[in-house]
């Protein structure tokens, strides 16, 4: 055998210099930071309460609350601390979820949540990433809170799924089928997002397409390649945010898209995110609309089953430059904590 058979026939060494850092496996970093027994009892029990509410078995209010991304844990965590102390209070009235959003969709280029980038130099630390989301869905869990994030990496939700209770494929996704196949594999409820231009019908499809077993491309839990099953989520959806420049929280609008879910044999309960278009990304108009939507449920619409609220520690969003202000959100504005509480006491 000459030198150069050998050589080819030997796996060759590759170079990749796109890849710049290499990342443990969903086992590796489940290994790193378990999910203890309880805890995981302590999630699906409250995917279950999350899906009786959705079924119309349980009549409190699902409240979907917190910020907008989270970039600083501390915060995250005092904010955690506040909500499972008032989660507690209002607990006959309403199941208060926490917004623990690790990834951001962006409409070009921006920040892309604490699991890209956790010290938002721009340059990305995935492996530093990867740990701290895991660590602080950790620590937010044993307050007793239900988690809510919004899948946007079909690979990101292996790491961290296990410890999630709802999920959201957001507008920018709801139409893509890789996150539908994604939503038929997540062991928890999905609500699919109307679409950016305020259209439903793509979240219908996602609905029906999730609802489904697919055969898809994925990757077992020790990260190799392989071709998956999904069971199919009987447990998604709609969730209603308006879109350029419409709204769809009124009565008509919901009385609509509720009837064409039904129309699709789907689930006609609904959740409405006060925030995003509805708000017209003024984060104030949150209340007004929560309270609106109080009274549809009070004038008899009980399939508004949940809301969604965008809020922190401190009102509004950060300033462009100077500073950070502790508490504040990054991404989008987001109400304040007193107001938020003041609203979520008065709506239960
Ligand atoms: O929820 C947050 C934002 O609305 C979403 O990530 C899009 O942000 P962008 O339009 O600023 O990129
Ligand atoms: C990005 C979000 O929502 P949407 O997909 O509705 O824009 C969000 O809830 O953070």
């Amino acid at each position: 055998m000459t030198d150069s058979q050998t050589t080819s026939e030997q796996p060759q060494p590759v170079h990749d210099s796109a890849a710049l850092q290499s990342l443990p496996t969903p086992a590796e970093l489940k290994q790193q930071l378990p999910c203890p027994d309880e805890l995981q009892k302590q999630v699906e029990q409250h995917r279950e309460a999350v899906r009786a509410i959705l079924r119309g078995e349980d009549e409190r209010l699902l409240v979907v609350v917190g910020p907008c991304s989270v970039h600083d844990e501390v915060a995250a965590l005092e904010y955690g601390e506040r909500l499972a102390e008032l989660a507690a209070t209002l607990q006959d009235r309403c199941l208060i979820v926490m917004r623990a959003y690790l990834e951001k969709p962006r409409t070009t280029v921006g920040w892309k949540g604490l699991l890209y980038d956790p010290e938002r130099t721009g340059e990305g630390d995935l492996a530093q990433g990867l740990v701290r989301s895991r660590r602080l869905l950790l620590n937010l869990a044993q307050l007793g809170l239900p988690l809510a994030t919004e899948a946007l990496h079909p690979m990101a939700a292996d790491y961290l799924s296990d410890l999630v209770s709802w999920t959201a494929v957001g507008a920018r996704t709801t139409e893509s089928q890789l996150h539908r196949e994604m939503a038929s594999q997540l062991p928890m409820p999905v609500g699919f997002k109307n679409g950016t231009d305020g259209s439903h019908g793509m979240a219908l499809n996602a609905m029906r397409s999730a609802a489904s077993s697919h055969y898809r491309l994925g990757t077992d839990l020790h990260g190799r390649p392989a071709m998956m099953q999904t069971p199919g989520n009987p447990d998604t959806h709609l969730v209603l945010r308006g879109g350029r420049g419409v709204t769809n929280y009124d009565q008509t609008s919901i009385a609509t898209a509720q009837e064409e879910l039904r129309e699709s044999g789907l689930n006609p309960s609904l959740m409405v995110d006060c925030s995003h278009d509805n708000a017209c990304k003024e984060h104030q108009r949150q209340t007004g609309i929560a309270r609106e939507l109080l009274h549809q449920r009070q004038a008899g619409n009980h399939r508004i089953v949940g809301i969604m609220l965008e809020s922190f520690l401190v009102d509004g969003k950060q300033k462009d430059e100077g500073e950070l202000t502790y508490g504040q959100s990054i991404t989008d504005p987001c109400l304040g904590w007193d107001e938020t509480a003041h609203l979520l006491m008065q709506m239960a």
